[in-house]
């Protein structure tokens, strides 16, 4: 398939950052840089700047996401909050497993099924990271790492549901770094995933399936990243923060 022909996604992940009154200041900043994007939006914002943030985005193009979700619909699980909830605000997204998640709060593999589970059900689409350490590149198993953490991650998950999955492949070494893999590293990787979502699903799955690349991705390199043929996106941490660097990488992922 075409590249052309998938949707290219440009989500930027805010992590702990924005309080809402500055959320509400982000969103009407990027509103008039991105509105002409021939690709989608998407803002993942800390839980508590959703209703901010979906209120300023109203009428625009820009997708509003959290950035995890619990599989329990309610309960004991104190500091959580339930797919049901986020979708009671209105949201479209969210982040599953990204590897902050699984580095500082034993986020496993099986409970990032558990939340996509439950993303699902509750009709979130699902931006679900993988993604290796820089040992573990050294090492030579990124390939195998990356396709177990896909092959688990989407356990339980049917063709159909499949289209509301989006797959962020965020080398772990290049989160934050200002590291970034070289276009071809990301786009090895990348075909990897799609590789590994064929063998799961079938070929049409794998065509359709976005992937995105996430790690110190910018202004300056985002569309050498863009062009690669495996790469469909990009989640974005630091520059989604900076509204002009933010609206360049749209402008990238657009052309
Ligand atoms: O983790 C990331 C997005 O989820 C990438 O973060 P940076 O763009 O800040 O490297």
């Amino acid at each position: 398939m075409n590249k052309k022909l998938r949707k290219a996604v440009i989500a930027g992940n805010w992590k702990m950052n924005k309080t809402p009154a500055e959320a509400t200041e982000l969103i009407e900043a990027i509103k008039p840089l991105v509105k002409d994007a021939d690709c989608d939006v998407v803002a993942c914002v800390p839980y508590i700047d959703l209703a901010a943030a979906l209120e300023a985005a109203k009428g625009s193009n820009i997708g509003i996401g959290a950035q995890n979700c619990h599989w329990e619909k309610s309960g004991a699980f104190t500091g959580e909050i339930s797919a049901d909830m986020l979708t009671s605000t209105g949201v479209q997204y969210v982040i599953i497993g990204h590897s902050e998640r699984r580095t500082y709060f034993g986020e496993t593999d099986v409970t990032v099924n558990k939340r996509i589970r439950a993303a699902l059900d509750n009709g979130l689409s699902v931006i679900l990271c993988v993604g290796e350490f820089l040992e573990q590149r050294e090492q030579g198993i990124t390939d195998e790492l990356v396709a177990m953490q896909t092959k688990i991650a989407l356990g339980g998950v049917s063709k159909d549901e499949l289209k509301k999955i989006i797959i962020a492949y965020e080398p772990i070494w290049a989160i934050g770094t200002g590291k970034t893999a070289t276009a071809q590293q990301a786009n090895e990787v990348c075909a990897v995933i799609r590789a590994t979502v064929a063998k799961l699903y079938d070929t049409a799955s794998a065509d359709a399936i976005t992937i995105q690349y996430g790690g110190s991705m910018n202004a300056k390199n985002a569309a050498e990243l863009l062009d690669q043929p495996d790469v469909d996106g990009g989640l974005i941490g630091g520059a989604s923060l900076k509204p002009a660097d933010f609206a360049e990488i749209v402008k990238a992922a657009s052309r």
